[in-house]
């Protein structure tokens, strides 16, 4: 399953959309069904607007209807693994459990494995919203 992840990240990162950095990202996810989604950094000419390979995947997942995901692989062709930025951390907390996996994956085969309470210790959950 890690490959088919892998697969699926190579195949959003050729899809990248970053003229601006040349920072290519492709993620996957896996899904609590068992189905694969997946996404790639898309910037934009106003800077900010830049959305993440991560969060266009797991977006790209509740657009399937998938809300749970229980891997999910950051895939560049850095030599330097890239690890899931901070706003990306906040939303990978919003649907995958703490125990879940989140690998970096680079063109050289190496992998960089975190569990999602490794990347964001003591993050605000939903559950901080209940009164
Ligand atoms: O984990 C990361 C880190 C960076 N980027 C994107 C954002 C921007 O388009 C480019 C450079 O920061 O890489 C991702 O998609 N995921
Ligand atoms: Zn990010």
């Amino acid at each position: 399953m890690f490959e088919q992840l892998v697969i699926a990240a190579k195949e959003a990162y050729n899809k990248a959309y970053a003229p601006y950095s040349n920072f290519h990202v492709g993620a996957a996810a896996l899904t609590t069904e068992g189905q694969i989604v997946n996404g790639c950094n898309v910037e934009n000419a106003s800077y900010g607007l830049t959305v993440c390979a991560e969060r266009n995947c797991i977006a790209q997942g509740v657009i399937q209807g998938q809300r749970k995901f229980t891997e999910l692989v950051v895939y560049t062709e850095e030599d330097v693994l890239t690890p899931p930025c901070g706003a990306c951390r906040q939303v990978i907390v919003e649907f995958m459990a703490q125990n879940a996996k989140v690998y970096a994956v680079n063109h050289a085969g190496e992998v960089k494995l975190w569990s999602v309470a490794e990347l964001l210790p003591d993050a605000f959950t939903p559950e901080n919203l209940q009164k």
